[in-house]
């Protein structure tokens, strides 16, 4: 996250690390006891590694009371997901047992009506990726507050040139921006998940290259039919 700040520890309850090794790699967020949602791009240096899934963390490093690591049972990316665009960038993980609900691990809800928000709202995003142009990685949770841009002005020329589909949304990326290690975690608007942030990598904090995020309810069927298929 650039230009942002640690945010308040445990108010984002929802929110998953997914780590190789011990290494926070993306963003995720649980969406049913047992599910994180993420980016399907983000498992595209990992062969066929799976995930571990970090939940109830505010530190990725210090020990906090519901802290937990998950091993994970399954991943599945969607099947239009591909290296060579953000076309439908998700990725849904079984954990290998329900997660234990607590006040520091919580689902977010996320939306299945199929309307844009509008532009100007301003949403949250939440991640472990990077704060500034060096690099950085934070050791603590960070967020940022950014409005929500129309499709039409992403889609400018200038900016991503037509390439923001229905199934797409984009905030205002001038300054403050999601950047690399974010991906996968949930833009938020109104206390619902409207959108991840895709990961393909892209300039951070240049308003002329807006943060892009695949919205949610377009995909509601596909991710409660991967749910209930693998529930059993
Ligand atoms: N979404 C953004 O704003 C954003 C992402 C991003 C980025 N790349 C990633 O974050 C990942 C995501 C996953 C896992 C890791 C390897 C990778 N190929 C797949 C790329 C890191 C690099 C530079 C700027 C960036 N900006």
């Amino acid at each position: 996250i650039l230009g942002g700040y640690e945010a308040r520890p445990h108010l984002k309850p929802f929110m998953a690390s997914l780590q190789l090794d011990g290494q926070h790699v993306c963003g995720g967020f649980l969406v049913a006891e047992q599910w994180v949602l993420s980016a399907a791009h983000c498992t595209e240096e990992t062969g066929d590694k799976l995930f571990q899934v970090l939940l109830g963390a505010h530190s990725l490093t210090e020990q906090e009371p519901h802290k937990r690591l998950y091993r994970v049972r399954a991943q599945f990316p969607h099947p239009g997901s591909n290296k060579h665009n953000n076309k439908d960038d998700l990725l849904l993980l079984q954990l290998e047992e329900k997660a234990e609900l607590n006040a520091d691990v919580q689902v977010l809800p996320f939306q299945r009506e199929d309307r844009d928000v509008a532009p100007d709202t301003v949403c949250e995003v939440a991640g472990w990726g990077i704060t500034s142009h060096s690099g950085r990685r934070p050791d603590r949770l960070q967020q940022v507050e950014r409005p929500v841009i129309s499709r039409d002005v992403c889609n400018h020329r200038t900016r991503h040139d037509g390439t923001i589909t229905n199934n797409m949304m984009c905030t205002d990326s001038r300054r403050k921006d999601t950047c690399k290690g974010d991906s996968g975690g949930p833009l938020v608007c109104g206390g619902v998940a409207e959108g991840v942030v895709t990961a393909g990598s892209r300039v951070c904090g240049n308003y002329k290259k807006p943060a892009i995020y695949t919205r949610l309810a377009p995909y509601a069927a596909w991710i409660d039919g991967v749910m209930a298929s693998a529930d059993g």
